[in-house]
């Protein structure tokens, strides 16, 4: 099986790039300032967390949440370097599809890699689009989501993030599953990310649009998932501290 994947010519804009090394002549990488312990070491072939991380995606909102994310984490014992690669958009199960992006993404870039991969999904709807809301927001848009739902009075939904990460191109991707529960609703807040005007999670009264970004980030479903995978990083970090 294999998937024709583009690498994107264009860097993120906002963060530092610096020149990819020869073999990643087209990969554009932003080394992103998470770094705080000196001198981890990795046995090769361990499972021990690397010095170094890929985030892999083509989605720069999605990057500036996951910074913001690990940054306001506190000290971590690894940097994460933004790398943008337009990954393909897959099909089956979320985990299966966040997995996939994961080797897709460590075979191109060579090394330590994390992805993810978010679903939007309609309780009536039994979990659809799921992770095909990439394609329902770009076709339907905020009032086209809201409309699937109008013959249904179930209008709870949740988002999901599924983070993968593999220390190597030849190691099997571990998931990390973060969800926040919540419910559509007609479009409220700035149009800057995504589907957030139209995702309300419980017990906010906003959705996630007209939250201050500070908000989302301490109960959304990336956060949820992202700090799963921060805890399992720093729990494989070397202890060697010289
Ligand atoms: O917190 C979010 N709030 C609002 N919208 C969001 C959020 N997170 C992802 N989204 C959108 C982007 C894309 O339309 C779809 C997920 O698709 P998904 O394949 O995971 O993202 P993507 O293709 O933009 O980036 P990537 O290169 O990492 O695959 O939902
Ligand atoms: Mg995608």
């Amino acid at each position: 099986m294999s998937f024709a994947t583009t690498i994107h010519p264009l860097p993120f804009s906002g963060h530092k790039l610096r020149s990819p090394t020869a073999n990643l002549s087209s990969v554009k990488q932003g080394r992103v300032r998470l770094q705080h312990r000196r001198g981890a070491t990795t046995a090769a072939g361990s499972m021990s967390t690397p010095k170094t991380i890929s985030f892999a995606t083509g989605n720069k909102k999605k990057l500036e949440e996951v910074v913001a994310i690990l940054a306001a984490g506190g000290t971590l014992p690894f940097t994460v370097q933004a790398t943008k690669i337009d990954l393909p958009e897959l099909q089956g199960e979320a985990e299966d599809i966040s997995k996939e992006k994961c080797r897709i993404a460590a075979k191109t870039i060579q090394g330590a890699v994390m992805v993810e991969d978010t679903s939007l999904c309609f309780n009536a709807l039994k979990g659809l689009p799921g992770p095909y809301i990439k394609w329902f927001l770009d076709k339907l848009g905020h009032e086209g989501l809201n409309k699937m739902l109008v013959g249904f009075e179930d209008k709870t939904a949740y988002a999901q993030c599924i983070f993968a990460y593999t220390p190597g191109p030849d190691m099997e991707p571990v998931t990390f599953v973060g969800r926040t529960e919540g419910r559509i609703v007609p479009a409220r807040g700035p149009h800057s990310f995504g589907w957030d005007p139209v995702f309300e999670p419980d017990g906010t009264g906003q959705t996630y649009a007209e939250m201050d970004p500070e908000a989302k980030n301490k109960i959304s479903h990336r956060y949820r998932a992202l700090d799963l995978l921060r805890k399992y990083l720093v729990s494989h970090a070397s202890q060697d501290q010289s």
